[in-house]
């Protein structure tokens, strides 16, 4: 159960985020963590469960006496009710900590974006063995699996113990058979679909191999991304067309900000360069080369740092976190990359520093300390391009400055990509774009532009667009 519930695990983590079941927010990833355990157990060894077991090692133990139990059974039964207490104290802690792995499984699943925004999928997964070192929860996963399983046996062992001095004889094996054969075909059938659905994940390949193909050397990358002619529709949905013949270009070491309406296909722009999806027609480049003949596991580990509205931290050391980015990093990358994001002051107000364990997904610390440890995170892999997908629009006014004025440090030399809600993540783009119907229908340098792009888009009456009320908003205050 051990190894089929950590390969089913490994298969989830590797795999596509683009497939019909993926799990992409947290409650995928209950389902997903959930599945790995509640599959694994019924499938291989789950026919028989403990209160099952208990029941027809008492109907043996009266229905082999013949219903005769003299007081010669009595100590027999007392030894009986002591191991059975016991075991029933084994069965509680065996679920409790069947809930623990299901819970370190949900952590992993319910982030995969982000474990593969920093291609850690693979690592995660080769590392698995080393999970006693790294308690960052994907490898904590194999961990408490273990523990279960451990526990698990160390149940059925009692069990075993418990039904052989409560006399189930192979003479009563017809009894036992009539008792629960109507129970067991039902715990079989589970099992066996349990099973089926058990290997139909195991067999599944990645469509976007993770390693393989090019990569640019450090001191040659440029950091120029262009997208085009670029068509695309989400693999569940074929039929609706997200990007239509979409173009774009990034230019090394500026600040580019794509605005439009919501659903207008923003996000989308970033996931395909992460590579999370590889689009239907057109091509995405970097530095003149097709990202699809590009190491994935470089590109997304290496060359793009992602920043998004609500960063996903994992139940561990702020320290971890942070080196979640860059494994091999020493303590001095680390601080240097928490200064960086603005982070270093409020860590080491803590009374355990860089060593606070936050809770599970980061629950400990406040929005714009979330954000920060994030961006610290981001940039301790010192990424060449950096994607912003609306990192401060769910942050307070106060919270939204301290993180702004972290990024526009961080945003420096590089080549960033906004995604923006509002106008005060855009000020320091170089090239303001705005997006309909999954293109881009206008393209303004900033500044002066942004009264332009109020005018037109007051002129055009857009109904229900929250950028550009906001913008707006925002601009009308600066003209007062
Ligand atoms: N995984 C997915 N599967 C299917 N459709 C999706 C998926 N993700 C997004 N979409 C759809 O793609 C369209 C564009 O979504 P996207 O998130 O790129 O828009 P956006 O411009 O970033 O919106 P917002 O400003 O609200 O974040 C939407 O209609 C959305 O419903």
């Amino acid at each position: 159960m051990k190894t089929l519930s950590t390969s089913l695990f490994t298969s989830f983590l590797v795999f596509n985020i683009c497939r019909n079941f993926s799990f992409t927010n947290a409650t995928h990833g209950v389902r997903a963590a959930s599945c790995c355990q509640t599959n694994c157990c019924h499938g291989p060894h789950g026919n028989f469960s403990f209160p099952q077991r208990t029941k027809i090692g008492i109907c043996n133990f009266v229905f082999s006496k013949k219903h005769e139990v003299s007081a010669h059974d009595l100590p027999l039964l007392g030894a009986g009710a002591l191991i059975g207490s016991f075991l029933r104290r084994l069965s509680r802690l065996a679920q409790e900590q069947v809930a623990k792995s299901t819970g370190v499984a949900d952590e992993a699943l319910g982030n995969v974006r982000t474990v593969k925004a920093f291609a850690m999928e693979e690592r995660e997964c080769v590392q698995i063995k080393f999970f006693h070192f790294h308690h960052v929860s994907p490898r904590l996963y194999a961990y408490e699996v273990e523990k279960s399983c451990e526990m698990n046996e160390n149940l059925g062992t009692g069990i075993a113990v418990f039904q052989g001095l409560s006399n189930i004889a192979l003479n009563s094996c017809c009894l036992w058979f009539a008792l629960v054969a109507s129970t067991c075909s039902l715990q079989m059938v589970r099992g066996t679909s349990a099973g089926a659905r058990v290997f139909e994940y195991l067999s599944l390949k990645p469509t976007i191999p993770l390693s393989g193909g090019g990569r640019i050397p450090y001191h040659s990358l440029a950091g120029r991304v262009d997208f085009l002619n670029i068509s695309f529709s989400y693999p569940t949905r074929p039929g609706h067309i997200i990007l239509d013949r979409f173009n774009l270009t990034l230019p090394p070491s500026k600040t580019i900000a794509i605005v439009g309406e919501s659903g207008g296909g923003k996000s989308t722009v970033a996931a395909l360069l992460e590579r999370f999806y590889d689009p239907t027609s057109g091509v995405v480049m970097l530095d003149g080369l097709d990202i699809r003949t590009l190491d994935l596991c470089w590109l997304r580990g290496q060359v793009i740092g992602f920043i998004n509205q609500e960063p996903v931290l994992f139940g561990a050391s702020i320290m971890e976190n942070i080196r979640f980015g860059k494994p091999e990093a020493t303590d001095a990358e680390v601080f240097e990359a928490a200064k960086q994001a603005n982070a270093h002051r409020f860590i080491t107000s803590f009374p355990d520093g860089y060593n606070t364990v936050l809770g599970e997904r980061g629950v400990t610390l406040s929005g714009g300390q979330k954000q920060r440890v994030a961006i610290a995170r981001a940039l301790i892999k010192n990424p060449s391009i950096l994607v912003l997908d609306e990192a401060t629009s769910a942050l307070d006014a106060e919270s939204e400055r301290v993180v702004q004025e972290a990024l526009d440090l961080a945003t420096r030399g590089r080549t960033v990509l906004i995604i923006a809600h509002r106008l005060s993540t855009i000020q320091a783009a170089d090239l303001i774009c705005v997006m309909s119907n999954g293109r881009i229908i206008e393209v303004s340098l900033a500044e002066c532009s942004q009264h332009e792009l109020v005018k037109k888009f007051s002129s055009k009456k857009q109904k229900n667009i929250e950028h550009f009320i906001e913008i707006q908003i925002y601009t009308n205050t600066y003209i007062a």
